[in-house]
């Protein structure tokens, strides 16, 4: 099933809720052609929303082509609208515009897009053109306020159309629309599960990288450990993973990991290497967040050369070619590596890797998100402290140290994470959260009073989010006693910590880092 994305904001989400469906999905952009899409022999095809009008100048367009070629379609907003265009209908800004919940009402409730689906739902809309006619040979399905061909269908052509967004959570009934036009529509089958992501990346892996060496990126987080016990079971002996200790983690986390590794990734080879110096001196005197992000950005690479060098000197010679990172969606379409799609902040791992990088890369969980990649750690038998760990940036306390990362800073603000980080396990909320990031705004500095005395400290952050996917995120009520706790534990006991203030802010506006 392929999603053709016309610079969506959603069209990763698409492509997700359909392998949600249990039917796997692979995105194109709206630049090939017709001949390029068919080459794939998809089963259905879903064209997605985007921000173009389909009668403006250089507007991405479809050809009509691709509705006679016998395979299904969805056009979902903009891909709805490009669909009508494309076979006769009509499409104009009525000056009616639909933002968020809109009530759509059925008109011809026979399709089996809306099987299930009562006369009335909400749906999510987002639109500022409609369809005012729909193309000959389509019944018009659904209205609503705003958009008088809400929703068509050819049924004999298995050709579909919604104005709304049924990817999105805030449509009602959305999932359900989606799965009537897998299943019911284009007639596929939920065959497609984790367990197929594992098969199919191990022979993608193995074909990639023949009987060559790789290494593998190793942080301890989820989706390294993911992507190593991939690797592993791909090319077993071939792979060795290196962490990199580069001052930037957290309390007794590089033990841990050493101790946690062999459980994680079915016994491969570890190599920690500690850099801490290295990294340390080229943040000296770095305060601007994208330039500490591609300075760590490319020590890591740097770091991962010295181990290649290592390897290769101790295998005789043999070349290590493959660098195994766990990156995922997320990091890519931050990083501004979508069609269009603007950067937030380079990911170390994709927007702060250094041009002149050699290693040829293996992502194997490039494309998804962070849910589906815990189910395949699942599926590979990773243990749960593993799967459910909180995420925990490669850029570590770097980007969490606002102003000059030193070493003294770096102290102050693992004692501090450390006691926030325990009071929330203690209260059992690991899994409720998705992460808790301690902030030191370490330029900044306020007046307090201890044991009768006058202090002059810094401020800590606390940023506890709640999140599926973290492409958005909301901060987590917390108890206030819990809040209470840390708070008093951090003042109490770390020595230039005087003050301690909560995030309250969501994401969007606020992101989940404040680098
Ligand atoms: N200290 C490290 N040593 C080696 N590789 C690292 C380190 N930190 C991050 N990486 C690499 O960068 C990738 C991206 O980091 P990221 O934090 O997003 O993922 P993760 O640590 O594997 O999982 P999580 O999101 O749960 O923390 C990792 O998957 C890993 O390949
Ligand atoms: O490995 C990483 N390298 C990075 O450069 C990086 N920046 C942010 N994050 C993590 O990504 C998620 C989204 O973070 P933001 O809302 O701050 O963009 C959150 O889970 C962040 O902790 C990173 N992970
Ligand atoms: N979300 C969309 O796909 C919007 C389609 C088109 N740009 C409109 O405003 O109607
Ligand atoms: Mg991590």
């Amino acid at each position: 099933m392929l999603v053709v994305d016309y610079g969506a904001q959603y069209a990763q989400l698409i492509a997700r809720r359909v392998r949600e469906a249990h039917i796997y999905s692979e995105i194109v952009p709206h630049t090939a052609s017709t001949e390029q899409i068919l080459a794939k022999n998809p089963a259905a095809i879903i064209l997605s929303g985007g921000p173009s009008s389909v009668y403006a100048d250089g507007a991405p367009s479809v050809g009509a082509d691709l509705f006679q070629a016998g395979v299904p379609v969805l056009g979902i907003c903009y891909g709805f609208q490009a669909m009508a265009n494309a076979l006769g209908g009509t499409v104009a800004k009525t000056g009616l515009r639909e933002y968020g919940h809109t009530p759509v009402n059925a008109t011809e409730a026979t399709s089996c897009l809306f099987d299930g689906v009562p006369a009335e739902q909400v749906a999510w809309m987002s639109h500022g053109d409609s369809v005012s006619e729909a193309p000959a040979g389509f019944t018009v399905l659904a209205t609503s306020a705003g958009a008088p061909v809400a929703a068509f269908a050819n049924e004999d052509a298995k050709l579909y159309g919604v104005q709304w967004h049924p990817e999105v959570n805030h449509s009602e009934f959305g999932q359900k629309v989606l799965t009537n036009f897998l299943y019911e529509g284009a007639g596929l089958k939920p065959d497609w599960t984790p367990g197929n992501i594992v098969e199919e990346q191990v022979a993608r892996i193995r074909e990639q990288v023949g009987s060559k060496r790789a290494i593998c990126a190793l942080s301890g987080g989820v989706d390294s450990a993911v992507a190593a016990a991939l690797v592993q079971r791909a090319i077993g002996e071939q792979l060795t993973c290196v962490y990199v200790d580069h001052g930037l983690m957290r309390q007794n986390e590089s033990v841990e990991i050493e101790k946690a590794f062999g459980a994680s990734t079915g016994g491969a080879k570890l190599m920690v290497v500690h850099a801490e110096d290295i990294f340390l001196e080229k943040l000296a005197g770095v305060t601007d967040p994208e330039a500490k992000r591609k300075i760590i950005g490319e020590q890591f690479i740097r770091t991962f050369e010295r181990a290649q060098a290592e390897i290769i000197a101790a295998s005789e010679g043999e070349d290590v070619a493959f660098l195994v990172q766990g990156t995922l969606y997320p990091d890519v379409v931050e990083s501004g590596g979508g069609e269009g799609t603007a950067n937030i902040k380079s990911h170390h791992n994709v927007g702060g890797l250094p041009d002149d990088i050699e290693f040829e890369l293996v992502e194997p969980l490039r494309a998804l998100f962070k849910d589906e990649v815990r189910a395949v750690g699942t599926e590979l038998g990773l243990p749960d402290e593993i799967v459910h760990r909180q995420p925990f940036p490669g850029p570590g306390l770097g980007i969490r140290i606002i102003g000059e990362v030193t070493r003294e800073r770096l102290d102050l603000l693992r004692e501090a994470d450390a006691i926030a980080r325990a009071e929330l396990t203690a209260a059992g909320l690991d899994r409720e959260v998705w992460q808790m990031p301690v902030v030191l705004l370490a330029d900044v500095r306020s007046v307090g009073v201890q044991g009768d005395g006058r202090t002059y400290g810094h401020p800590v952050v606390l940023r506890p989010v709640s999140s599926e996917d973290a492409m958005t995120a909301d901060w987590s009520r917390l108890p206030y006693d819990l809040l209470s706790k840390i708070s008093n534990r951090i003042t109490n006991e770390v020595d230039g910590i005087n003050r301690v203030v909560l995030d309250v802010t969501s994401k969007p506006p606020g992101t989940i880092e404040w680098e």
